[in-house]
């Protein structure tokens, strides 16, 4: 069953083209994964699927109906990237005004045990730290026990631990049968949680595939040396030095030995390995860098 769709969705404010024509479609029992780099459309995408905003042109569609009909978005979740808590109010007292929107919501200290929350529960919520903010924020996502929960950068100004401890709490939902679409520009986090990826740049979707697929197009390999000077070489699409050695991403590592060894070069520590999917994502990303405008 389709719970999200995006057919042919573009949005434009004034003269900022937002999203240029964009299909999407997420399943029930999905976790997908929204990737992109700041400005892509990212947040744009998610605020047309639960309704927040009016597609200029094409169509969208919530659990088989009109995102902007709160029938359909009965069975969502949604924390969108800017959220606002009443400041004066208990961390338990706004579970408790969120909860009693919904017929069968999760009980309150399981869903803040599930946020790592538990010890919260009487502090006002303006008095919380950031990242306690934003926790509380996704935790109000699962309250209703949706069906679909979107998060918008859930995992923003978050230390690792608390990243970690998110990620968990969207794998549990998932595992019990939770169908899950969330933006983020933290690589990791889309290859530690996603099943699918779909990489948005300037508006359009640029790959949607699995994790591993993406990076299988891409097939961007690391080339790792130790020299002091390089020949320009074909085929490297970036350039990186580190630590002492000289890293080159290319879509044709033998080939780029091969040209290494006949360039005389002296090198050593010779290392080629995969890509991460953040490798693969600068692969994709570079190409859709808009054209220099001319002087
Ligand atoms: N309300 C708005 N008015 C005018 N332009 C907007 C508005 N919202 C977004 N835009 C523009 O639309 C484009 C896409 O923005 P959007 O926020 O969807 O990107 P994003 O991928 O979510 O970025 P980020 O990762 O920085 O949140 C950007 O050029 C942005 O400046």
């Amino acid at each position: 069953m389709i719970l999200a769709r995006a057919e042919q969705v573009s949005r434009r404010y004034g003269e900022v083209l937002a999203l240029d024509r964009v299909d999407l479609t997420v399943r029930s029992g999905e976790l997908v994964g929204l990737l992109g780099p700041n400005g892509a459309g990212k947040s744009t995408l998610i605020n047309l699927l639960v309704g927040l905003r009016r597609p200029t042109a094409g169509r969208v569609e919530l659990c088989g109906g009109d995102p902007r009909d709160p029938a359909s978005r009965r069975q969502l979740g949604v924390t969108p990237q800017e959220t606002g808590l009443p400041g004066t109010l208990r961390v338990g007292e706004v579970v408790d005004f969120v909860s009693a929107h919904f017929p069968d919501p999760v009980p309150r200290g399981e869903l803040l045990d599930r946020f790592g929350l538990a010890d919260q529960v009487r502090r006002q919520t303006g008095g919380l730290s950031g990242g306690q903010r934003r926790r509380l924020a996704v935790a109000l996502a699962f309250v209703g026990r949706p069906r679909l929960v979107v998060l918008d950068e859930p995992t923003t100004g978050l230390d690792v631990e608390a990243r970690h401890a998110l990620w968990d709490a969207i794998r549990g939902f998932h595992a019990d049968g939770g169908t899950v679409l969330l933006s983020s520009h933290y690589l990791e986090e889309v290859e530690a949680l996603a099943q699918r990826v779909v990489v948005i740049g300037h508006g359009r979707v640029l790959a949607d595939d699995s994790v591993a697929a993406i990076r299988g197009i891409v097939g961007v390999r690391r080339v790792s040396l130790v020299a002091d000077d390089l020949p320009a070489l074909p085929g490297v699409v970036a350039t990186e030095r580190a630590d002492g050695r000289v890293h080159l991403l290319t879509t044709d590592a033998d080939q780029l030995v091969r040209d290494l060894v006949t360039s005389g070069v002296p090198f050593r520590d010779l290392e080629v390995r995969p890509t991460s999917l953040e490798e693969a994502f600068l692969a994709i990303t570079a190409d859709d860098r808009p054209a220099p405008t001319p002087a």
